[in-house]
């Protein structure tokens, strides 16, 4: 791990410089994802480096986690609470498909968390450009592999340093890395709405979709459920479609 380690922060230097900017920047969710990052490029970039908390209706719990991964890697950092800018915007887009009478009841839970991932995207973009430094995502191989992050969201990033690490490795690298404790050991979320965990969503767990992609045997109903998860999601791991020259 110790060796992976050195090897993504010095992956992590060269993008930065062959990008001619300055640092990077991670958003901050009091996971173990974003914690990971937050070390790493701490230590690529010791004095260029930025994590930023945005609230949005989140779970205070949430906010104190992401400020022990602050405290804990030294990195800089900004709060900016997106929740009245999501509601504004939210509520809006709402009143307008309502007044037409197309509001889709069905879409809205969705739709809201959606929406908080790309309000975080572009939240985060702005702050990139006033520093010059790229931004970096934070899935890891499960994540990739099944698309569980909203397009251009989560998923709008510059460079996805942990893409070969599955979760089980990430955690590896959380404890090297001496990421909190309280961080490693809680359940996976999005944190986009009350109680929601990235396995119940899923319908299968990590260590599940770990084993799958070392190539192990598992259950059947698993294997359907992470197959299906990678084929509908494989948009979201290409360009977008470019017609013919016609
Ligand atoms: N075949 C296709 N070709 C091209 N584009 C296609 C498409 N099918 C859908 N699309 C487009 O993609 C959209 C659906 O994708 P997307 O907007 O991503 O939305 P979707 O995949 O439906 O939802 C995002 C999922 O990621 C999870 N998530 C999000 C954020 C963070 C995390 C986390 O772990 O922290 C997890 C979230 O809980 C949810 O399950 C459609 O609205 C459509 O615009
Ligand atoms: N409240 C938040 N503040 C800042 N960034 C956030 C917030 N919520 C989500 N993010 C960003 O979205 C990313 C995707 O969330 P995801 O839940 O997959 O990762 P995580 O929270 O770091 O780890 P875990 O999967 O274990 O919950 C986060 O890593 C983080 O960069
Ligand atoms: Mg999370």
């Amino acid at each position: 791990m110790k060796q992976k380690i050195e090897q993504l922060v010095n992956w992590l230097q060269e993008q930065v410089k062959g990008a001619g900017l300055n640092g990077a920047i991670v958003g901050i969710s009091g996971g173990i994802d974003s914690a990971v990052v937050a070390y790493l490029i701490k230590k690529a970039f010791p004095n260029d480096s930025m994590g930023v908390i945005m609230p949005c209706k989140s779970n205070p719990k949430d906010q104190e986690d992401a400020m022990l991964v602050v405290e804990g890697s030294g990195i800089k950092a900004l709060t900016i609470d997106l929740t009245e800018s999501h509601q504004l915007l939210f509520s809006q887009i709402q009143d307008q498909l309502k007044g037409i009478g197309e509001l889709n009841e069905k879409s809205l839970t969705l739709g809201d968390a959606n929406l908080r991932a790309r309000l975080r995207m572009s939240t985060l973009y702005t702050v990139a450009n006033n520093y010059g430094y790229l931004v970096i995502g934070t899935d890891n191989a499960a994540e990739w592999y099944t698309g569980y992050f909203t397009k251009y969201g989560d998923g709008g990033v510059d460079l996805v340093p942990l893409v070969h690490l599955t979760k089980g490795e990430v955690r590896e690298m959380a404890e090297e890395l001496g990421v909190p404790e309280p961080i490693i050991t809680k359940s996976p979320s999005a944190g986009l709405w009350e109680g929601q965990t990235d396995e119940n969503e899923m319908g299968t767990t990590y260590d599940t979709i770990d084993r799958y992609l070392n190539g192990e045997e598992i259950p059947e109903k698993d294997r359907e459920i992470i197959e299906r998860l990678h084929r509908r999601s494989e948009h979201k791991r290409n360009l977008a479609a470019h017609p013919p020259k016609f």
